[in-house]
């Protein structure tokens, strides 16, 4: 079985602080959209991987793919204001396919075997996602008073990949963007079909680069990863 990935990568890094699109920050002194492209750059499951750009970035962009011999990068659409609109530039650019992840540029730390779980259920159920339980208590505020707690057990938080059956993908976005309804990650559109979205139990290493908090986690994880140290 085989699937392909959309990776947006069309960010401006606000929140990093950067100044910069925060997937040319370097992790061990190769870039974070580095890092996710060679994921599934060596994962034989992967076909064909769609990435969405700035297109000021292209150029930049191209040299990447070539330093680290990414050949699987089949288009590279510009992307749009919001998130959505940069994955949907590049469901747009897909003729045809069975199951498709889409994934966070800036979550290089994904699993192949968390991968490969959400495929096979995407495969059979129509649409999975990656996520792990919530660690933290929750609770609803309003102007700074607590209003009440979430029940803890039944909250997950939720990452990328998120896996489709293609034509659902695609409907999911076509539906959202004649109603104008803009979400925060794929399921949304998918469940507000009233389809059925399974959960795919991922890892705490799976994080998305968003704080410069998270350079100093992520290369952590790399140094541990690198040194085979199992229980750090
Ligand atoms: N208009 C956008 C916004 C985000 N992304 C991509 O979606 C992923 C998750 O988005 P996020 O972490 O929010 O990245 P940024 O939008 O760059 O960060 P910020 O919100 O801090 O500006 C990233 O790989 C980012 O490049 C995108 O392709 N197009
Ligand atoms: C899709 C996502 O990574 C799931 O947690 C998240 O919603 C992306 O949010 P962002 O603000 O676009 O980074």
């Amino acid at each position: 079985m085989q699937y392909d990935v959309i990776l947006p990568a069309a960010g401006s890094g606000k929140r990093m602080g950067a100044g910069k699109n925060k997937l040319f920050l370097e992790l061990l002194n190769k870039p974070i959209l580095a890092h996710t492209l060679t994921v599934f750059q060596d994962d034989q499951a992967c076909r064909a991987i769609y990435l969405a750009i700035k297109s000021s970035e292209k150029t930049e962009i191209e040299e990447l793919l070539a330093r680290y011999s990414i050949s699987k990068v089949v288009a590279m659409p510009v992307g749009g204001d919001e998130r959505q609109y940069s994955v949907n530039a590049c469901v747009k650019q897909i003729r045809a396919a069975d199951v498709v992840l889409v994934h966070d540029a800036a979550r290089p730390f994904i699993q192949q075997e968390t991968i490969h779980k959400l495929m096979q259920k995407a495969a059979t159920h129509g649409a999975a996602i990656a996520g792990v339980r919530a660690k933290d208590t929750m609770k609803r505020v309003s102007n700074g008073i607590i209003e009440g707690t979430v029940n803890r057990e039944d909250l997950w938080m939720i990452q990328t990949p998120q896996a489709f059956n293609f034509e659902l993908l695609r409907r999911a976005q076509q539906q959202a963007e004649k109603d104008g309804f803009l979400g925060t990650d794929e399921s949304m559109l998918v469940e507000r079909l009233g389809e059925v979205v399974c959960m795919v139990e991922s890892d705490y290493e799976n994080v998305k680069i968003t704080t410069k908090e998270d350079l100093l986690f992520g290369e952590a994880i790399l140094n541990r990863r690198r040194g085979g140290q199992q229980n750090v």
